[in-house]
């Protein structure tokens, strides 16, 4: 009922918790924060908040248009609708370090439980597309110390994301991670890294937490979360996954009820009124009411033709 019962600090505490157990914890990311009622339900470790999908769901490319407030904002919605720790993408700070420091202390009022925070320069790119362009170690280094040093809660997670090896050899890649984690860095973002093998050795390499991106479409294969987790890493997202899903869904929607002049052939696909209801708990809220959920709520098309509602 209403939002969350975990306080962000509760979340940051459970979020280093499970980085720490290993095995591949999965992060789906959600466009919206209804989805993180059906990713907690289901039993998922956490919820991440993508940079592309906020960018997307605006109508905007994933090139460094969004601004701080607006993620935040965003950011901040979606974390208090659950009790699991979100993790947001910081894409490269929104400025230049000391901007960087302010986006943290954001992040932390917004209740987020963690950020990464990216090597490449503006207009950055999808870390799956070619033709990056990166920022050099020291300005790597910097951003990930002003994070670093302006959190309050300890426990906020600072996760270095190196795009490094989309324009460089892994062993380059490896040395920039050893610096990242050097500069204060708690958990390493490894970008497009070529396949399972090259997982093993960044995990290998060093002794703090390593994300996996599987991200459709893009330079990765989709590694199951076994494999992932037998390569050493020890969370792992579906950043794109569930607004693609939607998106499809919807095209598919729409162009039923231009052919048909109805959207009944799409009605079995979708989620119940009912469903919808208990996703959004109006029934915990007669606790304060009990006027506010007292109707039948119908769960056939048919019933729901026929309440009018
Ligand atoms: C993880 C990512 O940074 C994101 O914003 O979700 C993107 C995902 C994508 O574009 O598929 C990325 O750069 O990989
Ligand atoms: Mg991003």
């Amino acid at each position: 009922m209403l939002y969350s019962n975990k306080t962000p600090a509760q979340k940051r505490l459970d979020l280093r918790a499970m980085l720490q157990r290993g095995g591949a914890a999965q992060f789906p990311g959600t466009f919206t924060p209804l989805g993180t009622k059906l990713i907690q339900e289901q039993g998922f470790a956490g919820v991440y908040i993508s940079g592309a999908v906020l960018a997307n769901e605006l109508g905007l490319p994933d090139v460094g248009l969004t601004t701080l407030t607006e993620v935040a904002q965003r950011g901040m919605q979606i974390a208090r609708s659950t009790d699991l720790p979100c993790v947001i993408d910081a894409d490269t700070g929104f400025g230049e370090p000391m901007n960087l420091a302010r986006t943290i202390q954001e992040f932390e009022d917004a209740g987020l439980a963690g950020a990464h925070i990216e090597d490449q320069f503006n207009p950055k790119r999808c870390g799956h597309l070619d033709g990056k362009n990166m920022v050099d170690l020291d300005t790597a280094i910097k951003r990930i110390a002003a994070a670093a040093d302006a959190r309050r809660d300890p426990n906020f997670l600072i996760m270095a994301r190196t795009d490094l090896r989309g324009v460089d050899t892994l062993g380059a890649t490896i040395e920039r991670i050893k610096a990242l984690v050097e500069a204060g860095a708690d958990a390493i973002f490894p970008e497009a890294l070529k396949d399972l093998s090259e997982f093993k050795a960044v995990c290998d390499a060093v002794d703090v937490p390593v994300l996996a991106n599987m991200t459709e479409f893009g330079k990765s294969e989709l590694y199951t979360r076994e494999q992932l987790a037998s390569a050493g890493v020890a969370m792992v997202i579906y950043p794109v996954t569930l607004m693609r899903s939607a998106m499809g869904a919807m095209e598919r929607t729409l162009a039923t009820i231009k052919a048909d002049g109805t959207q009944e052939g799409a009605v079995p696909d979708m989620l119940t009124r009912a469903r919808l209801y208990e996703l959004v708990d109006y029934e915990g809220y007669n606790r304060f009411d009990n006027g506010i959920f007292n109707f039948r709520v119908p769960t056939t098309d048919i019933d729901t033709n026929n309440a009018n509602l």
